[in-house]
């Protein structure tokens, strides 16, 4: 489009810190691809800002988004910054997932109380008993699975609320995705990262986590049209990937399911010349999707990896798709039957009934 003309983007987003933060670093590489842009921030709370008592996984889905969705769809604002973790893997009929800007690191990682000093360097090093804190029953579940001599606490609230409860309230450890740390300033807490590889047992992360999702409505061409310029396109194949997993397991619900994805060089040709290591810039890039389902006392798991080339959306849907449904014939199904049996109304788990 002929964008010389100055014209205003109404940008709708959570009121947290992290979120602040999130929309502006849209807003600033928006800006530099559009100078004519101008922006306005339209920032308010949402249920899950507002409810700060309920345990998370007992408040149902749409708890970050479905105000700020109304609000687009209503044609009040133009586009939404929100953490692509906090978005169902189903939008409303009339809004769209129009773009996934490059990643933050998307990796779950502990933080020590303060109390600790630097006494423990990984969470495995904490002594029988020891208090986690965590209201994602995907990162309890994990954990209890890896180390089932820890105990589980509830924690809730802004990352810097989380860190101070941490400090201040008897927990021994918190864990937090690393990106909320990163990018509010807060990096040095961080006492270990966990990944697939993490000595002593893997743990996957959140489908969307570290990224942005940027939402506008469907039918609106010129927002989509904006967009492209800040579109980190492997960071949303992988998204798409991870999402499609989650949609596939849960059918409209959250489960505890978790992932990692990677692009990987395709494997040279076993008969491949030796020493001929010059990077091919037309070389194809293959997708390496790995996700896992465990039950709630982390007794049961499913894990499951695939690796394909990935070239489009679609073929990103596709890989996400065939690893959900192969984690369903090898036993997710009967993990996720027993957690949909502790379901309420909303689709929330009942942890009480669950666990
Ligand atoms: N609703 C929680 C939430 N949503 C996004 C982030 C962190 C940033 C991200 O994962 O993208 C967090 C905090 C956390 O899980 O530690």
């Amino acid at each position: 489009m002929d964008s010389t003309e100055p014209f205003t983007i109404r940008v709708g987003t959570r009121s947290s810190a992290l979120a602040l933060k999130q929309t502006e670093l849209v807003i600033s590489a928006l800006q530099a691809a559009h100078p004519h842009a101008r922006f306005e921030v339209h920032a308010q709370a949402t249920a899950g800002d507002r409810d700060k008592t309920t345990p998370l996984p007992e408040m149902g889905k749409g708890l970050w988004t479905s105000e700020l969705e109304a609000r687009l769809t209503a044609g009040e604002i133009d586009l939404i910054v929100h953490s692509l973790k906090d978005m169902p893997t189903t939008l409303p009929e009339d809004c769209v997932l129009g773009c996934v800007p490059a990643r933050e690191d998307p990796r779950d990682v502990v933080v020590f109380s303060a109390a600790h000093g630097d006494k423990y360097k990984t969470i495995a090093d904490l002594p029988a008993g020891s208090v986690v804190g965590t209201s994602s029953v995907r990162r309890a579940a994990q954990l209890r699975r890896r180390y089932p001599h820890l105990a589980f606490r509830d924690v809730r609230g802004n990352i810097d609320t989380r860190v101070r409860k941490c400090d201040e309230d008897g927990y021994d450890c918190i864990i937090l995705a690393a990106a909320g740390l990163l990018r509010t300033g807060v990096g040095a807490r961080i006492a270990q990262y966990l990944e697939s590889s993490t000595p002593g047992g893997g743990m996957l992360h959140a489908v969307g986590q570290g990224a942005l999702g940027l939402e506008v409505r469907k039918s609106d061409e010129r927002m989509l049209g904006l967009l492209k310029a800040v579109e980190h396109t492997p960071t949303m194949m992988a998204c798409f990937a991870e999402r499609s997993v989650m949609r596939t397991l849960e059918g409209g619900c959250s489960v505890p399911v978790a992932v990692e994805t990677e692009w990987v060089e395709e494997e040279e040709a076993a008969t491949g010349e030796e020493g001929d290591e010059e990077v091919r810039p037309d070389r194809k890039r293959k997708l390496r999707l790995r996700a896992t389902v465990v039950s709630l006392d982390g007794k049961t798991a499913v894990d499951g990896e695939r690796t394909e080339e990935v070239a489009s959306l679609a073929q990103a849907d596709s890989l996400g798709k065939k690893l959900a449904q192969e984690l369903i014939e090898r036993g997710a199904q009967s993990i996720l039957d027993v957690i949909n049996q502790g379901r309420t109304a909303t689709g929330a788990v009942k942890l009480s009934e669950a666990a």
